[in-house]
């Protein structure tokens, strides 16, 4: 079903990552992720946070192997210990910001839909059938399972059970790495929080799951195990995210007390 990655998990190792904008009609080549060092490992849920424009969405972009054509990359991109320029089947799900759902299915419908379109036709109707029990089941769709998604004209689902059927179409092949770009954006404060308690069991079960958020809040924040850091395409701080508060305290930036470790470090990158 799956490729032989998905059984083994995913370690996915960059170095030296760098990004830039081709040269175009008289305008030179403009670097947007500058050397840029990580790692994920199965397990683990990283977020990646930065100002807006800081190259969230194109680190993610690079890991995914989906940049623009009018982009170009150099450094390493390991899977597993080898270097992949493109990641095979069942490898790795993405998840874009937009909500691209069918108003007129029903949760369900969607799911099945997407396992009908998505999983290899020797998979049969009870795996498939199975594959979608689990699939609503890990994304906590199970009360909303036969409610339509809706549109502006009929009201339908939430906005947080809409991102949840969103990832729930994308890793309906059970691919061991998970990209989301900016999964919180627009819920509020309660369902972020489900949102990435949701991305955390996933990681939980094994997965690899590497996030861009926006302003997490500090409950949403100390569900991460690691944290990138970016401003203007630069790493400011990679490593474990309960250990940042000290790399800004020893950087003389310490965090007051009370206050949202995110909003500070996004505070302080904005300021220096
Ligand atoms: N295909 C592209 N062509 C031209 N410029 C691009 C392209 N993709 C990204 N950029 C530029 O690269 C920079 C980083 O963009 P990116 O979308 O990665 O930032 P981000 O941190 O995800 O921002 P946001 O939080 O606003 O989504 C921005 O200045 C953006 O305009």
């Amino acid at each position: 079903m799956a490729s032989r990655d998905s059984t083994r998990g995913a370690h996915i190792v960059w170095r030296d990552l760098c990004v830039h904008i081709s040269s175009s009609r008289g305008y030179p080549a403009r670097p947007i992720l500058v050397r840029s060092t990580g790692y994920a490992e199965p397990g683990s849920i990283q977020a990646i946070i930065g100002p807006s424009g800081s190259g969230k969405s194109t680190l993610l972009d690079a890991l995914a192997g989906r940049l623009a054509p009018n982009i170009k990359q150099t450094g390493d991109i390991l899977l597993n210990g080898e270097s992949k320029s493109t990641l095979s089947y069942g490898t790795a799900a993405y998840v874009t910001q937009e909500d691209v759902l069918l108003a007129t299915l029903t949760v369900r419908e969607s799911v099945m839909y997407s396992a009908t379109l998505r999983l290899p036709d020797k998979t049969t109707q009870d795996e498939k059938i199975e594959i979608v029990d689990t699939t609503i089941q890990e994304m906590g769709l199970s009360e909303c399972q036969h409610t339509r998604v809706g549109s502006f004209l009929v009201r339908g689902l939430s906005g947080g059970e809409k991102r949840r059927l969103s990832i729930a179409l994308q890793i309906i092949t059970r691919p061991p790495l998970l990209f989301l770009d900016e999964p919180t954006t627009g819920l509020d404060s309660a369902a972020a929080y489900f949102m990435v308690q949701t991305l955390r069991n996933l990681a939980k079960d094994g997965r690899t799951v590497i996030s861009s958020v926006h302003q997490p809040s500090s409950a949403v924040f100390a569900l991460f195990d690691h944290l990138t850091l970016l401003s203007s395409g630069r790493t400011v701080y990679f490593g474990e995210a309960t250990s940042a508060s000290q790399f800004f305290a020893a950087s003389k930036y310490p965090c007051p007390p009370m206050r949202n470790p995110s909003d500070h470090f996004l505070q302080i990158i904005n300021a220096v």
